[in-house]
């Protein structure tokens, strides 16, 4: 039989949304309507993609709704890329096609002046987000499946990091300097010299979504639409692009200060300093004439 897959995060109204929803698309089509949750203790995209992907790939669901939550908006678009099938983002409505039981994705398009249709005609499973508030929720019935990842090694990594992640997104929270890594930084071990700059000013490191969907940075350091919002009063953004999505975690900041080499990229529209260069270069130069001045002679 085939299936229909809510994916359950704790506390979120619009599962009991998308379940009711769900229910009546499941009925229509002649599917099974089931939760699926995955028994981790923190949400980290890479290990929930993996679980998910492992049980996609053996039940072969035809469709997957998610909450467009920050969670959701994280996890459903990586699941589609590495299932090489298609997502609809924030569907406001959907609907199962009576005659080929495909599912008819609604969503504003064009700023919101006309309703899209979109299906997924050739892949499986059909994939979308569907916001807050949409559907009323109902209590139903449906198959409750946990997904519990066999491995204790993931599980203890999580669980050790998990204190650590805490702390930082306190920190991100809190400090007065944010110094954010993109793609730019071009490998992961140059976050060093960020780092390097964040403690010279007791400040934080953060990161782009593009980071940390590579598994460069933790999850609790993305800054933006579906990261955190912060507001720090100066904001060095490095080797970042400056994509609307990150901007928007980024608005309430003070002061904002851009090194990109590229002296057309996005982010020099919004900054109140931008720097041309290579972010390499740059951050040592700034650590050492922040050195000199701090602690001249050393
Ligand atoms: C639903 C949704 C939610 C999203 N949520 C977020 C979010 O929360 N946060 C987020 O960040 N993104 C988010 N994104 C992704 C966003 O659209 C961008 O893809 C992402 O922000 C790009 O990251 P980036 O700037 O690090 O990488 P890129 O766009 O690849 O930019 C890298 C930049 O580095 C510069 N560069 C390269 N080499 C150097 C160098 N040596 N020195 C200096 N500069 C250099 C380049 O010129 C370029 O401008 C979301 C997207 C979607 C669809």
């Amino acid at each position: 039989m085939n299936e229909l897959w809510v994916f359950n995060e704790p506390n979120q109204p619009v599962v009991d949304e998308l379940l009711a929803k769900g229910r009546i698309l499941a009925d229509q089509a002649g599917m099974k309507l089931c939760r699926v949750s995955v028994d981790l203790p923190d949400f980290q995209n890479d290990y929930f993609t993996r679980a998910l992907l492992t049980l996609v790939q053996k039940r072969r669901p035809q469709i997957m709704l998610f909450g467009a939550t920050a969670i959701g908006k994280t996890l459903a678009p990586t699941l589609a890329a590495k299932l090489g099938t298609g997502l609809t983002a924030d569907c406001t409505g959907l609907e199962i096609d009576p005659e080929t039981q495909t599912l008819k994705m609604i969503r504003p398009a064009y700023s919101g002046n006309i309703l899209a249709t979109v299906i997924c005609e050739k892949r499986r499973p059909q994939m979308a987000t569907v916001r807050s508030g949409i559907f009323g929720p109902e209590p139903v019935q449906f198959e409750d499946i946990i997904i519990r990842p066999d491995c204790s090694s993931v599980r203890k990594r999580m669980q050790k990091t998990q204190k650590l992640d805490d702390a930082e997104r306190e920190k991100l929270h809190s400090t007065e300097f944010i110094i954010a890594g993109g793609r730019g930084i071009g490998v992961p071990e140059n976050f060093q010299c960020l780092e390097e700059l964040a403690e010279v000013l007791g400040g934080a490191v953060g990161a782009s979504k593009a980071v940390v969907d590579m598994g460069w940075r933790r999850w609790e350091q993305q800054v933006g639409l579906s990261g955190k919002t912060v507001a720090p009063v100066v904001y060095i953004a490095c080797g970042i692009s400056g994509a609307v999505q990150h901007l928007e975690g980024i608005r309430r900041a003070d002061i904002l200060v851009a090194i990109n080499n590229d002296p057309e990229a996005p982010i020099f529209d919004y900054a109140d300093y931008g720097l041309v260069g290579d972010v390499l270069e740059i951050v040592p130069e700034m650590i050492r004439q922040l050195h000199e001045r701090h602690f001249p002679g050393k």
